[in-house]
């Protein structure tokens, strides 16, 4: 195979058929599936007495409506108490494994199958969650799917698709102090827009991305979608093989060395036809953060609230609504815009490197008063690993709450919500209108480094007076 991008490679290989629509019928290798889109999924499995094909290839757990306080049984909440149950009996009707609260490994799905080692390059994986594309980090084509399709992979493990077209997008060059992954993909959805990806599959590459962590490629495949493409990529490498060697799930012995051959072959060739290229300098990107109402809505966090002049024209009701909403004036600097929450955690900043770097800026620091702080993180296991090395404890003495896992506010599925028109300083990936949990509530979005600067001062502050 030559001249193919990975993207192509991986695709061909599950390629089942042709339907007659034109679509691919795609095999699945990886199902993973979460309380909210799969009871509708498995109501209709059961209408049609209809079997999981592969349970082995499916794997569950609960982490939207997972309260991170008091998680006794029943919920408080009697919708998701029932969400939870349907899911529990779901696994247990059809053998399907299930990462239960209190097991140890449950968490954001996003989170749990990197850790296990579950995703693994080559792979296709499906979800019925739009951030999917996080596992892209590691090679893999994974992408979100709507309820209806998590009932078709169910049943025949495959799903019927068009293919994307592939956009590289290179970044090069050292990130400047202060400036973090989140920051890399802030920038590239401001730049290219949050429908720019529409159509493709993003595949991130660079001397940027060649020097990253598996997590920091995670949060930026994870903002794939916010900038429209389903889902987004990194040819695996040495940094790749590194993190999954000896995980749960990765390939032991013998076969390790042959998984690896064969995931070297999988990388996109060097003369690889692209649909198209984009190239960014690493040195040009600022700690970011969003003032508005989308993703794109980002500006560097020593720049002013834009005018809507400097908006294209098709974008400029979005932004006026943007400012209505947000109540901001365009000239205004977001930097000093008082915070009222401060969240870290959700499947692009919730890891134990984003954990680690939020406390090294609370050490020593105290959350301003009046603002509510707390950390989430992905999963037990990374909650388990961060106690062990004493981030909890920096934390609270910091003044921030320490949580169980879940998605908590970042959408705010559970009892952590934003109240009235509070403006929340959040390290998750979406700032739509009422998506903390209030239908007035404003999210400004920013690495989990700058939440901790917010927290501490009370307002947006550049993370570089901190440093
Ligand atoms: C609930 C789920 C379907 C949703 C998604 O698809 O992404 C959620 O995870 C989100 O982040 O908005
Ligand atoms: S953490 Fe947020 S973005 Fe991620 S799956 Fe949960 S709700 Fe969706």
């Amino acid at each position: 195979m030559s001249n193919g991008t990975l993207f192509d490679k991986v695709w061909d290989l599950h390629r089942v058929g042709t339907l007659p629509s034109g679509q691919t019928q795609l095999f699945i290798g990886l199902h993973l599936i979460h309380e909210v889109t799969s009871p509708q999924a498995f109501a209709m499995l059961r209408e049609r007495n209809l079997k999981v094909l592969y349970p082995s290839r499916t794997v569950a757990t609960v982490d939207h409506i997972v309260p991170t306080d008091n998680q006794a049984r029943p919920f408080v909440d009697i919708l998701a108490e029932e969400m939870m149950q349907a899911l529990e009996k779901s696994c247990k009707d059809y053998g399907i494994r299930f990462y239960n609260i209190g097991s140890g490994d449950q968490g954001i799905v996003h989170a749990i199958a990197p850790e296990q080692g579950l995703t693994q390059p080559g792979m296709t994986i499906a979800c019925g969650d739009s951030h999917t594309s996080t596992h892209g980090a590691f090679g893999a084509i994974a992408f979100g799917i709507g309820t209806s399709q998590v009932r078709d992979v169910l049943a025949s493990q495959t799903l019927a698709l068009s293919k994307l077209k592939v956009r590289r997008i290179e970044v090069n060059g050292q990130l400047r102090p202060g400036v973090y992954a989140k920051d890399v993909i802030l920038h590239i959805i401001r730049k290219l827009g949050v429908k720019g990806g529409v159509g493709y599959a993003y595949e991130f590459a660079g001397t940027t991305l060649e020097a990253m962590s598996m997590e920091e490629r995670m949060t930026i495949c994870n903002m794939s979608i916010e900038g429209g493409a389903r889902c987004g990529y990194v040819n695996p490498d040495r940094v790749t093989f590194d993190y999954l060697k000896g995980r749960d799930f990765a390939p032991k012995g013998e076969n390790w060395d042959k998984a690896v051959s064969w995931w070297e072959s999988l990388h996109s060739d060097a003369d690889a036809v692209y649909d198209d290229v984009v190239i960014f300098d690493a040195g040009e990107i600022s700690p970011t953060v969003t003032w508005g109402i989308t993703p794109g809505q980002g500006i560097a966090v020593d720049e002013t609230i834009p005018s809507l002049e400097s908006f294209d024209l098709g974008d400029r009701d979005v932004a006026t609504e943007a400012y209505r909403y947000m109540e901001f004036s365009p000239g205004t600097p977001i930097k000093g815009t008082k915070v009222d929450v401060c969240f870290i955690g959700s499947c692009t900043n919730g890891r134990l490197s984003d954990l680690r770097e939020a406390a090294k800026f609370a050490q020593g620091r105290h959350v301003a008063n009046g603002v509510k702080a707390f950390v989430v993180p992905a999963s037990e296991r990374i909650k388990k690993e961060a106690e062990a090395e004493g981030l909890d404890k920096i934390f609270q003495e910091a003044g921030f709450e320490w949580r169980e896992a879940g998605c908590s506010m970042c959408l705010a599925m559970n009892p952590d919500k934003l109240q009235g028109n509070q403006i929340s300083a959040s390290s998750s990936n979406r700032n739509f209108k009422g998506r903390q949990g209030s239908s007035t509530g404003r999210t400004l979005l920013m690495s989990p480094a700058m939440v901790v600067a917010a927290a501490v001062k009370g307002e947006v502050t550049d993370i570089r007076e901190l440093l």
